[in-house]
């Protein structure tokens, strides 16, 4: 079993500390999305994982070793971070046989992959045709090529097709399966909720959280409850009165922050208001991310002015 082990680690580019005294340690046999901001230092620290930057301090290792140290890497670590680093005159199939044989990774290793990720009907197609979900899957080909016990992937759902995002997920969540460790920096919460396990969460270098999904969100999210009733007007009167924040109600229906539905149910069933429905909204990754970064995002764009303020001409 392989862990990724960062200790202490920074980066800094002159006016830029990109990856602030970080330490995390990234587990096998599960998929730890990678989450942060724009800037937040994901992809640094990946590069520092990965030898292809140098810390300013602190390190890096995989199974205990600095990367550069592994003898045949592509055996020990796939990676996905540039889909557009392949070589466009190449075909993907020699891409990656090139790939292998500088690894000692068995030629026919190249057709499998390429089977495995849907691209064995254009192996033979040069890679400057290919647009940009065949080159992510080419990318994720050579990833897995030297069936690594260690994933780094940056991005991987970049640029797939609906049935390309469905099969990315499968094959995230096989390879923890398979007691592989497999670290995924991804921007699109609800896809992440699909396949982490566990998530490391970076804002300007620094950790934020390192804690199972499920925790996350329980952790980041308010409980709310959606209530239909015949008796709205005193339904929203008695739970104003027992100082809980009601919303909406008009049409029969509203939404009671901070409690979940058994305390409302028992509130209503008290004061014999009759309810028609009565669910907890399952708080999603994406409110609980956006709750712990609120303040975090470097580059959030102005709220757009209001129409009476507004200054156009
Ligand atoms: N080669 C470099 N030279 C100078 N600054 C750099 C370099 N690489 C990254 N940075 C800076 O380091 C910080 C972290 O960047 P990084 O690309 O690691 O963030 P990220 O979390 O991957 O962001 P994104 O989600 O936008 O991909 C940013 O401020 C970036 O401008």
């Amino acid at each position: 079993m392989t862990s990724i082990e960062v200790t202490d680690l920074t980066k800094e580019y002159r006016t830029t500390r990109a990856v602030d005294r970080l330490t995390c340690r990234i587990e096998p046999g599960r998929v730890t999305g990678f989450l942060g901001p724009n800037g937040a230092g994901k992809s640094t620290t990946m590069r520092l994982v990965l030898g292809l930057d140098h810390p300013t301090s602190g390190t890096a290792t995989i199974g205990g070793r600095p990367y550069p140290t592994l003898r045949e890497p592509l055996r020990t670590v796939g990676a996905l971070l540039d889909p557009q680093a392949a070589h466009g005159s190449r075909t993907a199939r020699d891409h990656l046989r090139c790939l292998a044989v500088s690894n000692r990774i068995p030629g026919r290793r190249a057709d499998e992959v390429l089977q495995e990720t849907g691209l064995a009907t254009v192996a033979h197609r040069r890679i400057r045709t290919f647009s940009l979900g065949m080159r992510q899957r080419l990318g994720i080909a050579a990833a897995l090529l030297g069936d690594p016990s260690v994933l780094l992937l940056d991005e991987p759902a970049n640029g797939l097709d609906p049935e390309g995002i469905v099969w990315i997920r499968q094959l995230l969540r096989r390879l923890a399966r398979e007691g592989r460790t497999v670290l995924v920096s991804s921007h699109l919460m609800n896809e992440t909720a699909t396949f982490a396990d566990h998530l490391v969460v970076l804002a300007g270098g620094r950790l934020l959280a390192d804690v199972a999904m499920r925790a996350f969100i329980a952790q980041h999210s308010q409980a709310r409850v959606h209530v239909r009733t015949g008796d709205p007007d005193r339904l929203r009167t008695t739970l104003l009165a027992h100082g809980y924040a009601v919303t909406g109600g008009d049409d029969g229906r509203c939404v009671v922050e901070g409690a979940g539905a058994e305390r409302i149910g028992a509130v209503a069933a008290r004061e014999g208001i009759p309810l028609l429905e009565l669910a907890d909204e399952r708080a999603s990754l994406e409110q609980a991310y956006l709750a712990l970064t609120a303040d975090k995002a470097e580059f959030a764009a102005a709220a757009p002015a209001s129409p009476n303020t507004s200054q156009e001409v």
